[in-house]
């Protein structure tokens, strides 16, 4: 079945001044799912993020949503759109809830629907303890809390979040890609950016490599991880003479590198957890017993290093 386009990046260039923040991005991203995009400190997502809700034009090139140019239907396309932004904003002596009441007022509640949704939302994310404080007073992880509470009071058609889950605990951040998942659930499209690859691989469909302004590799965790070659590693303890392992992997096909020492094997290939029974009965077979198994996939951080030689874990002229 074909999926709409929710969001259509059309050989998107953003420029500031000299620097080039995104270079040529073309994408879709398809109504109903959780799109990630996953890239270290100023590779451009947040200046994506940032002209897909119109707070920036594009220098050239264009975005739509749901059909609607940024450039030139930014009103229509800001219906279509909620953000949570990266660093939340207010005014020191906001308090929560009156800054999510005012929230709910621009987005086109009436006052009492205002205050019913508010209530329900800041409740739903234990917000609600904190609806008297001054903004001041708010941890780093409840203003990021707030930043999703707008979002779930507007309940947009594509619904964005700009690292979500950074400086929040590891409880918190559970019960936010909860709350993701259900806004998807419920047929919102969502995207987010992130730098967390633990976060990508839980919570996204699909994700988009980005570095340097660049689109890397798209697709789903298990295809991308299935683009590193020989990115699975089998490591195998085992009984039984080494000089026959080193014939059986010689002969193995798909197997790019392998070493044995000390009756201990590692074996680089693709598909690990496919093949691993498969070696272990050829081993069986010329007399070799194994003793443990271990296989380990590669990480997204390899998929990374792989498609942009560089780390995710690195910083790279933070913003
Ligand atoms: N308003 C701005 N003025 C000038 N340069 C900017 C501006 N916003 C972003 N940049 C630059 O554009 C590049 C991409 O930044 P962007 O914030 O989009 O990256 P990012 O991937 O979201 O990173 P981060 O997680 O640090 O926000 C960086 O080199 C950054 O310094």
């Amino acid at each position: 079945m074909s999926r709409g386009v929710a969001v259509k990046i059309s050989n998107f260039v953003k420029k500031f001044g000299d620097t080039v923040a995104v270079d040529g991005l073309n994408l879709d991203i398809y109504e109903g799912e959780i799109f990630g995009l996953l890239g270290p400190n100023g590779s451009g997502k947040t200046t994506t993020l940032l002209t897909i809700a119109t707070v920036y034009k594009p220098t050239s090139g264009d975005i739509y949503v749901h059909g609607y140019s940024v450039s030139r239907q930014g009103d229509i396309v800001r219906k279509y759109v909620g953000i949570a932004f990266q660093e939340p904003k207010a005014l020191w002596v906001d308090t929560p809830y009156e800054l999510l009441l005012w929230h709910a007022r621009v987005v086109g509640y009436s006052s009492s629907e205002a205050r019913a949704v508010v209530k329900e939302v800041m409740e739903q994310l234990n917000l609600w303890e904190h609806r008297k404080k001054q903004f001041y007073q708010l941890s780093g992880g409840t203003r990021k809390k707030l930043e999703i509470a707008k979002v779930l009071i507007q309940r947009p058609k594509v619904a964005i979040f700009d690292e979500p889950t950074a400086q929040v605990d590891v409880l918190t951040k559970h019960a936010l890609w909860d709350i993701i998942r259900g806004l998807r659930d419920e047929g919102t499209t969502v995207i987010v950016a992130t730098n967390d690859m633990f976060e990508a691989e839980r919570i996204c469909e699909r994700l988009g490599i980005i570095y340097k302004g660049k689109l890397r590799a798209l697709g789903t965790v298990s295809e991308l991880k299935d683009m590193v070659p020989a990115g699975d590693v089998i490591e195998i303890s085992f009984e039984g003479p080494e000089e026959n392992v080193r014939k059986l992997l010689s002969e193995l096909e798909g197997v790019s590198n392998y070493t044995v020492t000390d009756h201990s094997l590692r074996i680089h290939l693709n598909r690990g957890e496919e093949r691993a029974a498969e070696i272990v009965e050829l081993l069986a077979s010329s007399g070799v017993k194994v003793r443990k198994l271990m296989v380990h996939e590669p990480t997204l951080d390899d998929v990374f290093f792989y498609f942009t030689g560089a780390r995710l874990r690195e910083e790279h002229g933070a913003t």
